[in-house]
């Protein structure tokens, strides 16, 4: 639980969250932030409330309390995104403060009523209106559409230059008072990276259109703060984040990285036998890999691996005459997501009939995933030396393809 000032009249009042998934299915190995912000001029308004989750409100209600915050004197409400991990917290706030104001989008407001039944006092704001809050402090809004549901917005104020930019630039793991890239040392700047590259590949990344829109809208205030719902606040340098996430906007068309991911799955080690073979055979053509076995690792830890990976390498046996399940199940949600343009490869083992293949070509095309694939290799049982060798060269081509790729 933390309370931290984001600049003058501005704070941040931060609850982590631990040991759950995400959305009810994405792990979080290291926990995610849930952020709200006061903002004080004249009158007061809170920036997104957080998650009704056990105990959540009662931790936002104790950082007011140290702030000698009294929730009756929140005036205003802005709920950038109705999702209940920033709005859960309506209902109970409710019960202390009946008169407040809510400003959201008309998207918002009619979300509010689906799930809140909460009608009463709601101020529609579109783009480029504003809420003057006193002494100078004038909020300015943009619709931000579909990062991450169609409801969003960002609030802009114009006195600091900050953004709360809800759930646009936001990373997952949890964070402690030093949440700000100026006192942020680079290897915790690198590891918010990575629970950015999570985040955005797990919650936002099948919304890539909508985050460059999103960005081109947002690049024409004079940021010079940028405060989202979950991670850290960039204050130092927000163009990073920015230029960040362009990027992973783009990874989903690719090509992404010179990386490749290897997904897979084996039920008696025949394939797995290839897998370690073509880890070496990769190791010694100096890429980067990664390596993950399903559904031992979960679907958020590979979809983050795949993100950034321009090669792809599924191994997988066949299966009552389809795909070893966990490998169909993880490649039905890379789909989903749009990770698109891939350069793929796939091995694996049969006893008698095949047809992992058949399944894999039609949920690719199916899902207009529009992968590139090298020439398949299947081998019956254990794969011979020569079947290794071949998949060992196919391998090797594969890293060819990313790296022209990457390098065109
Ligand atoms: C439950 C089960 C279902 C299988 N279904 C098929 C099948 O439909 N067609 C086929 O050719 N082989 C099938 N097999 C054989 C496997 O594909 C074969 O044993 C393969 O070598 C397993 O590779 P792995 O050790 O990497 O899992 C099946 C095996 C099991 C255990």
């Amino acid at each position: 639980m933390n309370i931290t000032t984001v600049a003058e009249g501005i704070y941040q009042l931060s609850v982590n969250v631990e040991n759950i998934l995400f959305e009810g299915l994405w792990e979080i190995p290291n926990g995610v932030s849930l952020n709200s912000y006061i903002i004080k001029g004249e009158k007061t308004a809170i920036v997104d409330g957080v998650c009704g989750w056990d105990g959540v409100p009662e931790s936002l209600f104790a950082l007011l309390d140290k702030m000698d915050i009294n929730p009756e004197s929140i005036e205003y409400l802005i709920v950038n995104h109705m999702e209940p991990d920033h709005s859960g917290w309506i209902e109970n706030f409710k019960k202390i403060n009946s008169n407040f104001k809510v400003v959201s989008t008309a998207k918002a407001a009619e979300l509010l009523d689906g799930f809140y039944g909460h009608t009463d006092n709601i101020i529609m704001v579109k783009d480029d209106d504003t809420l003057d809050l006193g002494n100078g402090r004038v909020l300015t809004f943009k619709e931000i559409p579909n990062v991450h549901w169609p409801d969003t917005m960002a609030t802009f104020d114009t006195l600091t230059g900050t953004l709360f930019s809800c759930d646009a630039f936001g990373a997952f793991g949890s964070v402690t008072d030093g949440n700000y890239d100026d006192l942020l040392k680079e290897e915790e700047i690198d590891f918010y990276e990575n629970e950015a590259v999570r985040y955005y590949s797990n919650i936002v990344g099948a919304f890539s259109l909508q985050v460059k829109k999103a960005i081109e809208k947002c690049s024409q205030l004079p940021i010079k703060i940028i405060a989202p719902g979950h991670g850290i606040v960039w204050r130092k340098n927000p163009n990073k984040i920015l230029e960040d996430y362009e990027r992973y906007a783009s990874y989903s068309k690719g090509p992404a990285k010179e990386e490749i991911t290897i997904i897979w799955g084996s039920m008696y080690g025949m394939t797995e036998k290839a897998v370690r073979y073509v880890e070496k055979v990769l190791k010694e053509e100096g890429i980067k890999v990664n390596v993950h076995q399903v559904p031992e690792d979960s679907w958020g830890t590979v979809l983050a691996s795949v993100w950034n990976s321009t090669g792809i390498i599924l191994a997988m046996p066949t299966y009552e005459y389809k795909m070893f399940p966990p490998v169909a199940a993880v490649l039905e949600e890379i789909g989903k997501k749009k990770v698109l343009n891939r350069k793929v490869f796939r091995f694996g083992s049969y006893g008698w009939s095949g047809g992992a293949q058949k399944e894999l070509d039609e949920i690719v095309t199916r899902l207009r995933m529009n992968w590139e694939f090298l020439e398949p290799v299947e081998f019956k049982g254990s794969a011979s030396e020569e079947e290794l060798e071949l998949i060992g060269e196919r391998a090797k081509d594969l890293v060819k393809e990313v790296r022209n790729a990457v390098n065109k």
